[in-house]
């Protein structure tokens, strides 16, 4: 049986679980909820110390069987046993997920959220007065310790607080601090960002295909070239248009590809794609915002 016995401080009496680590709840385990949880035992968390809610017994048993977690259908005596609550849910069924578990918070209890466009005064307005609260944009790569999660503190979350997100995230890859005022950016750059090199990658993939490669071949082509030169960026610091030249040799192979990319518009697309994901995450966030 689980006891509460003060805020932070609780004892588990059956596990005997490290008492110092604040009671995490998850609410709404799919496939950023499950990251965030897979992050948070990554990190060193007591599984007993962690809570996932979800709304269908399979996949309760799923999470269970997989992370060794408690999970539970009801979000309310999840919120009200944690220290620490992650919204994992998407933007539309935020508001009414905020409201529903508003009134069950203990005084100090951290509210974490990974929904894109949704503004800290969103929740703010929802969530009794002086409620720390904390903004974050992470990706799907977290879920294999290679992600970049940017976060933003609420008016009331302290360096404490973000601290605390920082020590939850660390497993999950790089936790970087950005203003507010550029999440929604942030979400159409890395939040969605691995969808793009997704969609690179499966297109290197079909060119090498066609010119006649084993798909196979053509698919682990594709992928230990986009992870090289990514490497290759990261440790060299160089700018990727000296990287692009020193591929490009003068009257050479990839000067000619690269022309047909220009002559397609890749560069232009990218521009409108991250400029059009932005947009849809304001539009997203007015939208829900004015209900
Ligand atoms: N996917 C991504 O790459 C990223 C997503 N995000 C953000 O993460 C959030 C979740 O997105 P994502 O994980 O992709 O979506 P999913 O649909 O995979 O996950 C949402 C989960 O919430 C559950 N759920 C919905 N309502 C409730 C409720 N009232 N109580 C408990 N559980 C509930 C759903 O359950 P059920 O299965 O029963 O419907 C589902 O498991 C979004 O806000 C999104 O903006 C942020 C960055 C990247
Ligand atoms: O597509 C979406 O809305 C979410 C937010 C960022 C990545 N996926």
């Amino acid at each position: 049986m689980t006891t509460v016995t003060t805020h932070g401080q609780q004892d588990d009496a059956t596990t005997g679980a490290p008492s110092d680590q604040p009671r995490v709840a998850v609410l709404g385990t799919g496939v950023m909820g499950e990251t965030v949880l897979t992050g948070v035992l990554a990190a060193g968390w007591d599984p007993q110390r962690v809570v996932a809610t979800a709304r269908r017994s399979e996949r309760a048993a799923e999470l269970r069987e997989q992370h060794g977690v408690r999970t539970t259908d009801d979000n309310v005596a999840a919120a009200a046993e944690a220290d620490v609550v992650v919204l994992g849910v998407k933007p539309k069924d935020i508001g009414a997920l905020t409201e529903q578990i508003a009134g069950a918070l203990r005084p100090g209890t951290l509210v974490i959220t990974v929904a894109v466009g949704l503004s800290c005064a969103f929740y703010e307005k929802r969530l009794p007065a002086g409620t720390p609260f904390v903004r974050v944009m992470p990706n799907t790569p977290s879920s294999i310790g290679s992600g970049v999660s940017a976060i933003s503190p609420g008016v009331a979350a302290t360096e404490e607080h973000l601290a605390l997100v920082e020590t939850l995230l660390a497993s999950t890859g790089l936790v970087i601090r950005v203003a507010e005022k550029d999440q929604d950016a942030v979400g159409a750059l890395s939040g969605s960002g691995p969808a793009y090199v997704f969609y690179v990658l499966d297109a290197l993939s079909e060119a090498g295909t066609l010119m006649g490669l084993p798909r196979a071949t053509a698919s682990r082509l594709a992928t230990a070239t986009v992870l090289g030169a990514a490497r290759l960026a990261e440790e060299t610091g160089e700018h990727p248009a000296i990287l692009r030249e020193k591929v490009s040799s003068p009257g050479g192979t990839t000067i000619a590809a690269l022309r047909e990319l220009d002559r397609g518009g890749v560069r232009a697309a990218f521009v409108d794609a991250l400029t059009a994901a932005k947009a849809r995450s304001t539009e997203l966030s007015a939208q829900l915002e004015a209900e």
